[in-house]
């Protein structure tokens, strides 16, 4: 937790509060349409009694090419700081965030991982039990973006093109991933904290109605999960691949 951040009960600073739904990007950058959390998740966190809103933990992991920001972006929000020097990331990283979602504690584990083709072995198997996928890709490099399809084991190829076609064909990737869409940036800071707040809220949401469901734990299909589905499709593929050779570290 960064110097002279006033830290509340539970650990949980001053700005990792949050009391209202975050919203997205873009209406037309997102699947989630709710304007609010779900009445059920309000109702079980007002009346927090039964303490099944309480002590959630969510793991959210970082993947995208090679230098596209995956790094400073966890800094910018973790830290508040910004480096112009790229140092590569070696294997994985790890950071937690203590968060307060309507009134009740949410940690956010954020894995950072490598994009280095070396390493790309190693950040795969973080990617297990992840309730939160984030691929970054670079609003300058187009071919970050069509790699986002990579990332995802999506076949989907951009040409050349200028800032915003390249950001309204994100948008239409993440439509098509049943996935949202944010431009940000580490270096100034814009949209680190609101995309920070989305990602963590909709995770909350998502765990917090699976639990109220009546047999507990059940398989929802919503949120964390559709993400969840994405990355077991992309390990199952991953897994496959491994089994045809593929050079693995
Ligand atoms: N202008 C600008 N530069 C950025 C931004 N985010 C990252 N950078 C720069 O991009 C370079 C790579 O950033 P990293 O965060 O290290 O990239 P990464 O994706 O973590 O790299 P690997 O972990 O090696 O895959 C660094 O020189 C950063 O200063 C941003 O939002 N704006």
């Amino acid at each position: 937790m960064s110097a002279g951040r006033t830290v509340l009960q539970q650990n949980v600073a001053s700005d990792r509060i949050v009391s209202k739904y975050p919203q997205p990007f873009h209406p037309d950058s997102t699947p989630y349409q709710s304007l609010n959390f779900h009445p059920k998740v309000k109702a079980a966190c007002s009346d927090n009694k039964t303490g099944r809103a309480g002590l959630k933990i969510c793991k959210g992991v970082l993947v995208g090419d090679v230098a596209v920001g995956k790094t400073s972006l966890v800094h910018r929000f973790c830290h508040n700081v910004f480096e112009r020097d790229y140092k590569a990331t070696i294997g994985v990283d790890f950071e937690v965030e203590k968060f307060s979602i309507l009134s009740s504690p949410f940690t956010l584990q954020l894995w950072d991982t490598a994009g280095q083709e070396r390493f790309k072995c190693i950040a795969a198997s973080y990617y297990r039990g992840a309730n939160v996928v984030i691929v970054v890709f670079d609003l300058s490099d187009a071919t970050s973006l069509s790699n986002v399809e990579k990332w995802m084991d999506d076949a989907y190829l951009l040409s050349e093109a200028s800032y915003e076609t390249v950001e309204s064909q994100a948008i239409g990737v993440a439509n098509s991933l049943q996935a949202e869409y944010w431009a940000l940036s580490s270096k100034t800071g814009e949209n680190v904290k609101e995309f920070f707040f989305r990602a963590v809220s909709l995770t909350f949401e998502f765990l917090v109605l699976r639990e109220l469901e009546p047999n507990g734990s059940g398989e929802s299909k919503q949120i964390g999960s559709d993400l969840l589905k994405i990355e077991r499709e992309r390990t199952e593929v991953y897994e496959e691949r491994k089994k045809k050779d593929l050079k693995c570290c």
